[in-house]
């Protein structure tokens, strides 16, 4: 029998709607460390210097230089790059614990540059979470207790929020340790802790920097899993820093590369492995594996006299991976189709020329 559209899974799901309104919205944003900073993004000629210009010609650093993007509804949106490409710089100005230099933040409609100390505390507390890769638990407080504290700081009654905090420590799978002191946990569940503190609130955005790093590879792909897993399950807005590929790819529906704080490249895994803006980015994505991440729109053809058009229908979004046992097993090319449009065709030698990593051959 041959497999139907819906059989296959289509590339990881995301409530994100492309026509809704951003949550966040980011323009123009700049963040200069050192003296008279402001003038940096005002002057054409200071703009255009390397890092290492601007420092000796102003003892500056331009950590962010000129960003923008907008992250929607429902989307996890991983700032990505090496060290000190300004990831957890543009990360910070969003909520600002950095103050920005220029540019707008436009958060669910407000430019929250005019927010005044008051509302910036409001925001803090009941929009935004941050996770941190020092977990920044409170020795001295159970679990419950640290994942009730920012509820604690809201005023909640101590009932409510021991209410509010059982719930979530449940919800990320460390229900049994409710009483447990932070010393008695591994890093991983100390990370949990940490995860279960910032959806307490319900936060609109959950902020992320770098929350895994610090873990053994088998606890931080467990950890993953439970962002996507919690993810899907509370449907959260989520901004994440890293600076491994293979966490933005999984975690990500869109990634923003960064090198000396400029953008270098916004865009889905499959558009960065399928048309790498430059050889920076080139260079992150050669050794990802590309029939786990490559669409089957990025390797359709155009049918030509001759091709049977009878064979399975797929959409373009299932990655090739996911797609290669259909179009081997079907005796026709798979048909690509989008909302009952043709797009193109795929067949064995597009998915084997994948397999063997030479798809622009063909
Ligand atoms: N308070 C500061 N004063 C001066 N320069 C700073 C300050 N904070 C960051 N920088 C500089 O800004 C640049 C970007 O730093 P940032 O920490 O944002 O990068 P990153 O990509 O998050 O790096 P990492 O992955 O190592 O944390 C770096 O050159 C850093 O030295």
């Amino acid at each position: 029998m041959t497999p139907t559209q819906a059989e296959v899974p289509q590339r990881h799901g995301t409530p994100r709607d492309s026509d809704s309104t951003p949550v966040i919205s980011v323009r123009n944003l700049w963040k200069v460390f050192g003296p008279k900073a402001e003038r940096v993004p005002d002057s054409e000629e200071l703009c255009g210097l390397t890092r290492r210009e601007l420092m000796d010609r102003t003892g500056c650093t331009a950590a962010v230089r000129d960003v923008h993007f907008d992250v929607s509804p429902g989307e996890v949106f991983v700032v990505m790059g090496l060290s000190g490409s300004g990831k957890s710089t543009l990360v910070r100005c969003l909520t600002r614990l950095i103050e920005p230099t220029a540019g707008e933040i436009v958060f669910e409609g407000e430019d929250i540059r005019d927010a005044d100390p008051a509302r910036l505390r409001d925001l803090r507390r009941r929009k935004f979470s941050m996770v941190f890769q020092h977990f920044g638990l409170l020795p001295h407080r159970q679990v419950v207790d640290n994942v009730g504290f920012g509820l604690e700081i809201r005023g909640m009654s101590r009932a409510e929020r021991t209410r509010r905090a059982q719930e979530v420590v449940e919800l990320v799978g460390l229900a049994g340790y409710e009483n447990s002191y932070p010393d008695q946990l591994s890093g991983g569940m100390q990370q949990r802790v940490g995860l279960a503190r910032a959806l307490a609130g319900d936060p609109d955005v959950l902020f992320f920097d770098e929350p895994f790093s610090a873990l053994d590879p088998l606890i931080r792909r467990d950890m993953q899993n439970e962002v996507i897993r919690l993810h899907h399950e509370v449907g959260k807005t989520m901004v994440f820093i890293t600076h491994d590929l293979s966490e933005a790819l999984k975690l990500g529906d869109r990634i923003l590369i960064m090198r000396d704080g400029k953008m270098v490249q916004c865009g889905t895994g499959d558009e960065l492995v399928g048309a790498p803006a430059d050889d920076y980015v080139r260079e992150f994505v050669k050794d990802v594996p590309r029939g786990d991440v490559l669409t089957l729109r990025w390797i359709m053809r155009a049918p030509e006299d001759g091709d049977a058009l009878d064979g399975p229908e797929l959409g373009p979004d299932v990655v090739v991976r996911e797609a290669t046992r259909v179009v081997l097993a079907a005796d026709t090319p798979v048909k690509v189709v989008e909302n009952g449009t043709l797009l193109g065709i795929v067949g064995d030698e597009e998915i084997l020329a994948v397999v063997a990593g030479r798809e622009g051959d063909v």
